[in-house]
């Protein structure tokens, strides 16, 4: 190995010199000390990868000079030079880790130089050891067991931890990605308050819940007379989220014109409300997120790249539940406290099978889906722990289910449970039913998530949200 530093320790100068020349043609820096204090002296200002040392030398024996250098020096690897009959000596101190190895006297050169070569790699595989050590020692030192509103302490969201720290407080935008119910907006929250506008509004909208008509005038407000309905003036969330934040949620489901009057907005600050010419003034952070491929959904034009650019220039991408190693039992159990407060409920925990099935099941739903059904566990278990059999009951899982894939993958509703055409009795059931049932049954399988709903039931979602207030008024 070339360039690595050997330190020769013999009180004999001819020994020295002996195995100075033995060393001569090979790549290593060799120095030499004539006594312990010398070579203590020489590694205060001087890195050293091994030293050979001898073990009888007057003032200071081998082994005590060893026992300082792995005190002082514990990567530098330690090698005695020693006559036969010292070897017990040597032999207990390698195996109190003073010494790495030793070398009888007379020695053969060839077998020096091999010893040396192997003393290095030891002296390799020891520093990555203990740099592994180290690290690892930092990173359980710092790991976040929970953050801001976050559960779990697997590995990938330590990122995501420290990647909301360095962003919140920073004034730049905001790209969150990330599959459906995997916090994008806790994330959001997060970002806001540990930011310094943490004191002014945290402003939410979902993009794919507000009709594309009434989009412009909740983020800018409108004046009364604007459109049919607006029978008085209204502020936006423009002057509502004023010096705070705003969460545009499902940002890929606004309506591509308007998307462009909102990145003229983040340019300027400058907006009008419905209805008005007169130019106001916001300044706010924004923060967006969908839970579609962003880069697809500029491809299928229903993204403004121009847009994205402006917006993503801090990225934060959520894992998918199912990566985030043990997280899922941690999220089960406190879903499980809150909820059993929530009911009245004394549950303990779940069973050693009902773990495994959580800890192996996909999760498309990610945190939202497990939130719901650790609610819904809770509610139908009457015995102390929440066993496999409900867990399976309430996942559905013998039943046809969504594909557990990516949780942003296109689901696909499955077959009603009631013929669509016609009930039991051959009676002729109303369009509207049918639509209501398939939308109902569509809704039940993504798991709640109505956009999913929306997405396989090939319709938009503020379609969906329309329905459905529809049916409770
Ligand atoms: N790590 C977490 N710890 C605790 N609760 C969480 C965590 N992540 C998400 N949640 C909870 O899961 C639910 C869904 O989270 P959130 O609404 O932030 O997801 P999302 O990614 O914004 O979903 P969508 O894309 O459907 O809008 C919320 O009730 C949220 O509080």
């Amino acid at each position: 190995m070339s360039n690595a530093k050997i330190l020769l320790v013999d009180d004999e100068q001819d020994i020295l010199d002996a195995l100075q020349r033995a060393l001569r043609k090979q790549s290593f820096d060799v120095s030499t000390a004539i006594s312990g204090f010398k070579a203590l002296e020489f590694l205060k200002d001087n890195a050293v990868d091994i030293v050979v040392s001898d073990l009888s030398m007057p003032g200071m024996t081998g082994i005590d000079l060893f026992a300082q250098i792995s005190e002082l020096y514990p990567e530098t690897v330690r090698l005695m030079l020693t006559a036969h009959s010292d070897l017990d000596h040597v032999l207990e101190a390698i195996n109190t880790g003073r010494v790495w190895g030793y070398l009888q006297k007379p020695w053969d050169n060839q077998n020096l130089i091999v010893i040396l070569n192997q003393a290095l790699k030891a002296r390799d595989t020891a520093t990555e050891n203990a740099i592994l050590r180290k690290t690892l020692m930092r990173y359980q030192k710092d790991r976040k067991p929970s953050f801001e509103g976050f559960i779990g302490d697997s590995v990938v969201m330590q990122f995501v931890y420290s990647a909301i720290e360095k962003a919140a407080p920073s004034s730049a935008s905001v790209f969150i990605t990330g599959p459906s119910g995997a916090g994008k907006e806790v994330a959001a929250e997060a970002l806001h308050r540990l930011s310094k506008r943490r004191n002014k509004p945290f402003m939410a909208i979902n993009c794919a819940a507000i009709p594309s008509e009434l989009m412009e005038s909740e983020i800018f407000g409108h004046l009364k007379g604007a459109f049919s309905g607006a029978t008085s003036n209204r502020d936006g969330l423009a002057t509502l989220a004023n010096e705070g934040t705003l969460f545009l949620d499902e940002l890929g489901e606004m309506d591509i014109l308007l998307q462009a009057k909102l990145l003229r907005f983040i340019q300027t600050g400058e907006f009008s409300r419905v209805g008005s010419n007169k130019v106001e003034k916001s300044n706010i952070r924004f923060i967006a997120a969908t839970n579609r491929d962003p880069l697809q959904a500029i491809a299928d034009k229903q993204l403004r790249e121009d847009l994205f650019y402006r917006l993503n220039v801090i990225g934060i991408d959520l894992p998918a539940l199912k990566y985030r190693d043990d997280d899922v039992l941690q999220l089960a159990i406190a879903f499980l406290n809150e909820f059993c407060e929530e009911e009245d409920k004394l549950i303990a925990g779940f069973s050693q099978e009902a773990q495994v099935l959580l800890s192996n099941y996909d999760w498309p739903g990610n945190i939202r889906q497990l939130r719901n059904l650790v609610h819904s566990c809770v509610i139908m278990t009457d015995g102390p722990l929440i066993e496999e059999d409900v867990v399976k009951q309430q996942l559905k899982i013998d039943r046809p289910v969504l594909p557990a894939t990516t949780a942003s993958a296109k689901p696909t509703v499955m077959a009603h449970t009631t013929s669509p055409q016609a009930s039991s009795n051959g009676e002729i059931i109303p369009l509207a039913i049918i639509e209501r049932q398939a939308i109902e049954n569509a809704i039940a399988q993504c798991e709640e998530n109505v956009v999913q709903a929306a997405s396989a039931l090939g319709v938009s979602p503020s379609t969906l949200y329309r329905k459905i207030q529809q049916w409770q008024d």
